[in-house]
């Protein structure tokens, strides 16, 4: 790419590609208010990071002006950041690395920070190797940010990531804050997700007619809102790249039944026949051979296995969506919800609590020898699909029940000092409701998990000053890659009670 004056192709929006993607406006530097974790919010942080906290902001460039400038750093939102020579602005530069030279679009002015499009890599970092850019639509479309980085600088750089949430979104003294562990690697750096959305914008009114164009299917063009076409994404897994190729195909040819854009739903699912093998007349390890197929129906059922854990729950419904990376990582969360008196011990003493636990992935997978499971979790129809996949899978014990997260405490009576708690949210992470009644009932161990580190960061900050560092102590904190080649990262965070 470096070198290259390519606008259009890979580096930046195609002639007439104006429109800027419409957002609420950025919160500026010094506004206060409760941690959303929101992009626009988090991109702030790493501005007021750069300019540091005493600042007049500087003259903005004009929109639409090209500027040539040096990036220092990758920002928490995977873009590269530079800072302009009097050091009075940052400029937010998609698809860049630290240590490149490049020359960007000024596309957007906030008071603090200016978006721009790349035009052009005059000198490319180090860091930066073309050659692992393994997608034709990488530049452009806004799925991944990462594809010319290295696995492991990726995983550094979630690191840092994860420990800038701390820094910035706890509001903890860092004498509280344990050092940040290293990112778990993906076993599968493409072809891992088994499940992808991708879309097309409709008509305002009357639905498509009859030989109406095609419109654009695939994922939202970087900095704007509007459609890229894509053909195929090589971030699915086969089975899904290949429901994605029959999917347009399929929208083709039924357009005139559309009334208006959708989105389209491509998870993968697996049907696993096993050979029992028998050794001196007794069962042994079985092989086992996976067809792997993608469903389209939002309600038809899929099929996902960890392990020798079989879930099987609505296509539509929640699931974990790099299925490579699920069984080290429910392994790992198993350990962490041993209570450390009980290391070593039968633990069948102790209790476990799955906060928002979708269709079951921990109950299931690190319930066993448990003495009782309680889950919770909004939708009931994911409630309904972890009441049939623990049954499935042997774990007897678990009652699940469908409400807000906070409901759960009130069908609660197990001892606190034998109980861990893994909580798993949304992007958004959860609310002070939900946390004070956490607090009240102070489980000895919690294992808290999130898409979303800078949510996962003020909660835990929340629980651990609240007992202003008494009640709780964080025992570590770290993440795993579920999504490789995207600034995404999944955190965790271990606390336990101090007695
Ligand atoms: C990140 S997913 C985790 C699901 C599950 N632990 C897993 O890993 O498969 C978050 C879950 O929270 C649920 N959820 C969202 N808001 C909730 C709320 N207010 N109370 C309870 N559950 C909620 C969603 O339905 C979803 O299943």
């Amino acid at each position: 790419m470096s070198g290259t004056k390519r606008p259009g192709d890979g580096l930046g929006p195609k002639a007439g590609e104006k429109r800027w993607k419409r957002k609420k406006i950025a919160p500026e530097i010094g506004s206060s208010f409760r941690s959303t974790g929101s992009h626009e919010e988090v991109l702030l942080q790493d501005v007021k990071l750069l300019l540091g906290e005493a600042h007049e902001p500087g003259t903005a460039p004009e929109q639409f002006s090209q500027v040539e400038l040096s990036i220092s750093m990758l920002g928490s939102t995977g873009d590269g950041l530079s800072i302009s020579h009097d050091g009075t602005r940052v400029y937010v530069v998609p698809f860049a690395v630290p240590g490149d030279t490049v020359v960007v679009k000024v596309v957007k002015n906030f008071p603090s920070y200016s978006m721009t499009d790349l035009i052009e890599v005059i000198k490319p970092s180090k860091n930066r190797d073309d050659d692992l850019v393994f997608c034709r639509y990488f530049g452009r479309c806004s799925g991944c940010q990462f594809q010319m980085l290295s696995g492991d600088y990726q995983l550094q750089h979630k690191q840092k990531v994860i420990a800038k949430a701390m820094q910035n979104f706890s509001n903890l003294d860092p004498s509280l804050i344990p050092p940040i562990g290293g990112v778990m690697p993906s076993p599968l750096l493409r072809g891992y997700r088994t499940k992808l959305t991708p879309h097309f914008d409709g008509p305002r009114r009357g639905g498509f007619k009859e030989g109406a164009p095609v419109p654009d299917i695939g994922f939202q063009l970087k900095g704007r809102s509007f459609v890229l076409d894509i053909e195929d994404c090589p971030i699915g897994t086969d089975a899904v790249r290949d429901g994605f190729k029959s999917q347009r195909t399929f929208v083709k040819e039924n357009l005139h039944t559309f009334k208006r854009g959708a989105t389209l739903l491509l998870r993968e699912t697996t049907e696993r026949t096993f050979s029992p093998e028998t050794i001196d007349g007794r069962e042994a390890i079985r092989s086992y051979r996976d067809i792997k197929t993608c469903i389209t129906d939002s309600k038809a059922l899929v099929t996902e296995w960890i392990g020798r854990a079989k879930f099987i729950s609505p296509a539509g419904s929640f699931f974990q969506n790099n299925n490579s990376i699920l069984e080290k990582f429910t392994t790992f969360v198993q350990e962490q919800l041993v209570i450390p008196k009980l290391a070593g011990q039968d633990h069948s003493e102790s209790y476990l609590i799955d906060a928002y636990c979708g269709s079951g992935l921990f109950s299931i997978c690190c319930g066993h020898g448990f003495n009782g499971i309680i889950g919770v979790d909004i939708s009931s129809q994911s409630i309904e699909s972890a009441r049939k996949n623990a049954t499935e899978n042997g774990i007897h014990n678990a009652r699940f029940i469908t409400g807000n997260a906070e409901a759960i405490f009130a069908n609660i009576d197990f001892p606190p000092e034998l109980t861990s708690m893994v909580i798993d949210p949304p992007r958004k992470g959860c609310d002070e409701l939900f946390l004070s009644q956490l607090l009240k009932l102070g489980p000895k161990r919690l294992v808290y998990i999130s898409c979303n580190v800078h949510t996962m960061a003020r909660d835990i900050g929340w629980i651990v000053q609240q007992g202003l560092g008494k009640d709780y102590r964080i025992d570590k904190i770290g993440g795993f890659d579920f999504f490789p080649q995207t600034h995404h990262v999944e955190g965790y965070a271990v606390l336990s009670k101090n007695s």
